[in-house]
């Protein structure tokens, strides 16, 4: 088989590159609205929200900063450990700030409710949520978020920066893999 022939791994497309961006452009007005004239940071969860942080910040009308946070709970299986580790933390001080943390799946909702307790321990003036994807059947944890994306079914899906063994990532659509990816 070609390696490089990535439809061959995949078994469905789940949401395509127009249903996105057609999300993030309603998304981008919402968060605009809620924010007007208030300061705001984008906070992007490396590494899996960073197609979804590029397009939803360059859909804002705000002047906004960006920082970034690496934290893996993942590693390069399929199932969350619920370990999560800081391999990257925050430059900016969140003192008074306006925190809207930037994600593009919310699976088990083990690593955001971690993330979000501990950048409220930081004295921000805020701090909520938009997430590309949600599982609401996967739930382990309530998590409160503002923004949401698409609730999707508890499968496990790869594309729009959302990673297989860290492959998958370039894909602009989100979707399924074939079994026999798994199969190795
Ligand atoms: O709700 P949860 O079950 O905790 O899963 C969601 C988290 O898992 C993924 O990150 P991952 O640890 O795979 O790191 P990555 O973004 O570098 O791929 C994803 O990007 C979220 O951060
Ligand atoms: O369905 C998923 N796919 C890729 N990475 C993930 N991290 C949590 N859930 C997923
Ligand atoms: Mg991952």
């Amino acid at each position: 088989m070609d390696r490089s022939d990535v439809s061959a791994d995949l078994a469905d497309i789940l949401l395509t590159e127009q249903q996105l961006g057609e999300r993030l452009d309603q998304m981008a007005a919402e968060i605009d609205a809620d924010y007007r004239d208030q300061d705001l940071l984008l906070v992007g969860v490396l590494k899996g929200a960073v197609m979804v942080m590029a397009d939803l910040a360059r859909r804002l009308h705000h002047t906004v900063e960006m920082d970034w946070m690496a934290v893996s709970s993942y590693g390069s299986g399929t199932k969350s450990s619920g370990v999560v580790r800081i391999l990257k933390d925050l430059d900016t001080d969140l003192t008074g700030r306006n925190v809207l943390i930037v994600e593009d799946i919310i699976d088990s909702g083990l690593t955001l409710s971690w993330l979000v307790s501990n950048l409220r321990s930081r004295g921000p003036r805020s701090v909520e949520i938009a997430t590309m994807l949600r599982k609401p059947a996967a739930a382990k944890v309530e998590v409160d978020v503002r923004y949401v994306g698409f609730d999707i079914p508890s499968e496990f899906v790869v594309g729009y920066g959302l990673d297989y063994a860290e492959k998958y990532r370039n894909l602009p659509f989100v979707g399924t893999l074939a079994p026999h990816v798994y199969g190795g």
